[in-house]
């Protein structure tokens, strides 16, 4: 039998940091190598297993991320825009699968990402979980089945401490509407309202962000006309959809070409 695949988590400390632990415990092919926190944090030095509250593992909290690409196979980055740029280098340097979960960049900063692609395998989704992956593809039929009749409007809601918006999945819908359409959704997002904004413009795909608790995730995507209304939706109740997502698609990248992925193509779904 073939060895485990060798996985790294960065920002261990994190929301999604701490689910993506406990997801590559529970696949049998993986086995966690490596961790990262970022310089100062207090868990920096000490067992993994100790600073979650919990038994030994053998796996020091570090802060040098090249450390962990040098041990891993494939590295799980949800941390931020600016430690994802840079760790985006040192997977291409490691020639290292690098999972990108992290969301709010600037399209500069989605760009910055390209040149690691020609030397690793790059796995990016603003959402990793199979039940967003499917709206999408639902998004762009229901799109394109109905035209600009139906005004096309994304609500997200998140827990109080996100600090982007609209979120990665908002954008991705957005997105799938948009080529539903057969538009570049560059051209007729429409990220936020206020004040006297006039009436809204004929095909414009409206974004809007709600902030409150500790909601996981939840999306409607609404297609409202005159006299009637679709609404497709997604709930998240659980983050370790998103971890068990990101840790499949760290175990598919092995072996392929290096170059630009998403969660179609781990799902198997790109038709
Ligand atoms: N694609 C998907 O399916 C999903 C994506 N996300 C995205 O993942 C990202 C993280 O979300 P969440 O876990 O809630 O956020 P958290 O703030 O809880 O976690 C981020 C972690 O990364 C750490 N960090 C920051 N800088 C570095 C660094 N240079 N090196 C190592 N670690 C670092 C933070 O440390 P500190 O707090 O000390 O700064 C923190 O522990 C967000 O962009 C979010 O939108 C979330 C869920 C699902
Ligand atoms: O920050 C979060 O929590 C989440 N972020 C992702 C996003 O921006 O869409 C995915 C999920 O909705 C949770």
């Amino acid at each position: 039998m073939q060895g485990k695949v060798r996985i790294g988590v960065m920002g261990a400390a994190g929301r999604m940091g701490q689910m993506l632990i406990r997801a590559v415990g529970e696949a049998e092919a993986a086995t966690l190598t490596g961790v990262t926190e970022r310089p100062g944090h207090a868990w920096i030095g000490r067992d993994l297993g100790e600073a979650m509250g919990g038994p030994a593992r053998g796996v020091t909290v570090s802060d040098d991320p090249l450390e962990v690409f040098a041990g891993a196979d494939a590295v799980i980055d949800f941390t931020t825009p600016q430690a994802t740029l840079a760790n985006a280098a040192l997977a291409a340097q490691a020639r290292c699968v690098h999972v990108i979960g992290t969301t709010g960049f600037t399209d500069k900063e989605i760009a910055a990402l390209e040149p690691a692609q020609r030397h690793s395998v790059q796995v990016r989704a603003g959402n990793m979980s199979l039940g967003v992956n499917l709206l999408t593809l639902l998004t762009r039929k229901v799109a394109q089945a109905l035209g600009e009749d139906f005004d096309i409007e994304i609500v997200e809601m998140h827990h109080r401490h996100k600090v982007d918006a609209p979120s990665g999945t908002a954008l991705m819908l957005g997105e799938a509407a948009a080529a539903g359409r057969g538009v570049a959704f560059a051209d007729v997002a429409d990220r936020g309202r206020d004040g006297q904004t006039g009436a809204r413009r004929r095909g414009d795909i409206g974004l809007a962000a709600l902030r409150g608790g500790d909601v996981v995730g939840e999306h409607d995507v609404i297609f409202a006309a005159d006299g009637e209304r679709i609404v497709l939706r997604h709930l998240a109740t659980d983050r370790m959809i998103f971890a068990r997502g990101a840790v499949r698609a760290a175990l598919w990248g092995q072996g392929r070409k290096p170059g630009a992925y998403d969660m179609i193509d781990v799902l198997g779904m790109r038709d």
